[in-house]
């Protein structure tokens, strides 16, 4: 039996009382459970929005980010966070000596969209989301995005059309290459423009920093550390094409006793950017080379095969299985696996980006499965994360 319909004052009570009691569970529920209550706002939401009014804002979408990326040049989120004070429109215009009524424009669009809270008239202070735009993770995000993701993007619907609306086979050839006029790949691009390589490390680090991180909720010591045979100068993990070495970091911070060296490989000019410290070695790599650490107990990739084709990712899982231990060397993948259906949005706009750029794709488990058994290996288990990030693989030698 249907519920009794409320009256638009219960309602409006029901929804102040939520949105008062989501702001007192802020940092107590679960990953999993705010992901789910964040499904049902989303769902409540869309029940209030006509579908024509749902068109005509995300028709308007790519404006957001255009005027948050001039408000990050134009220093407002910086201003705002560093004074706990509210600042006028003249102040945060004074910053870059900017003129107050387009400083203005910028001002209302930030509020309109949340980035900002507007105190009273032209009277601005900072929320969280203005904080964390101050900082080196945020505002790299945001000029990564626009700079040059956006480009790419611009120009995929026409590239898919002229493909036939194929899906792309993998390899060069890409919307990347089209759009840049180019037949080397992101990488090789990323060489070229050293600011934007350092956004894109930056984007990297943060793309990850606010989900729960993987050895805060797989069961590494059972899993991996228990079977460490090795003493102090054997290999405990390699971390392979780890960036800046966030990743491996963080391994260190949690199990800094655990006796076995520690390998952060990449490519030289992202090694040279990595402050990883003294316990962790920088190896300089290449990905289609054979493995040089021999035997380690973890071999480590977060988010490297999901830039490449099956035929690449097989090179570079048969130089790995070349240098491990049968019995004994763990490989671990830290991806999306695509659900049969319900993707999360995270995952499925991944996916999106992986085609655009690198010609690849986010996988499923049935496409982990062949790919891994194709190269010698079988997976141990397929490990969910709490929420919506990157599973754990776990896979060994065959
Ligand atoms: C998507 S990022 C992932 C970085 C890191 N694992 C993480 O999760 O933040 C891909 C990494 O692969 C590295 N890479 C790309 N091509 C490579 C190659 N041929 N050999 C070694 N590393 C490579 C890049 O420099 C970059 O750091």
């Amino acid at each position: 039996m249907a519920g009794k319909i409320p009256s638009s004052k219960e309602f409006f009570g029901a929804l102040n009382q939520l949105c008062q009691d989501a702001d007192m569970l802020r940092g107590e529920l679960s990953e999993s459970d705010r992901l789910s209550s964040l499904k049902l706002a989303q769902k409540l939401a869309r029940s209030l929005e006509k579908p024509r009014d749902a068109i005509l804002k995300m028709s308007f979408s790519p404006g957001q980010i255009v005027v948050v990326r001039i408000a990050v040049d134009m220093g407002i989120f910086q201003a705002l966070t560093e004074r706990d004070t509210p600042l006028t429109l003249d102040e945060l215009a004074a910053v870059k000596n900017a003129d107050p009524i387009l400083t203005e424009r910028v001002l209302r669009l930030l509020c309109a969209i949340g980035y900002v809270i507007e105190n009273d008239v032209r009277v601005y202070s900072a929320n969280d989301i203005t904080r964390e735009m101050s900082t080196r993770l945020g505002s790299a995000t945001i000029r990564l995005m626009f700079d040059s993701i956006s480009i790419t993007l611009a120009k995929l619907p026409e590239w898919i059309r002229q493909m036939k609306f194929q899906n792309p086979p993998g390899t060069s050839n890409g919307p990347f290459q089209y759009v840049e006029n180019t037949k080397g790949g992101i990488w090789e691009y990323l060489f070229t423009r050293p600011e934007l390589n350092d956004d894109f490390n930056t984007f990297m680090e943060a793309s990850s920093a606010d989900r729960p991180y993987w050895v805060n909720w797989f069961p590494v010591q059972e899993q991996l550390l228990d079977e460490y045979i090795g003493g102090a100068e054997d290999a405990l993990l390699v971390d392979i094409a780890g960036g800046k070495g966030h990743d491996i970091k963080r391994f260190h911070a949690k199990f800094p006793g655990t006796p076995g060296r520690l390998f952060l490989e990449d490519q030289d000019h992202v090694l040279a950017e990595a402050e990883v410290g003294d316990n962790i070695e920088k190896i300089h790599f290449d990905l289609f080379q054979p493995q040089p650490i021999k035997g380690a107990k973890i071999y480590y990739m977060h988010m490297i095969l999901h830039d490449w084709s099956d035929s690449e990712c097989q090179e570079i899982l048969h130089n790995i299985r070349n240098a491990m231990t049968k019995g004994y060397s763990k490989l671990i993948i830290q991806e999306f696996v695509m659900p049969e259906r319900d993707a999360p949005f995270l995952a499925s706009i991944w996916d999106w980006q992986m085609l655009a750029f690198c010609n690849s794709m986010e996988r499923n488990e049935k496409h982990w499965g062949r790919l891994l058994t194709s190269c010698g290996f079988k997976v141990v288990q397929f490990w969910p994360p709490p929420g919506d990030g990157h599973y754990i693989i776990e896979a060994e030698m065959i």
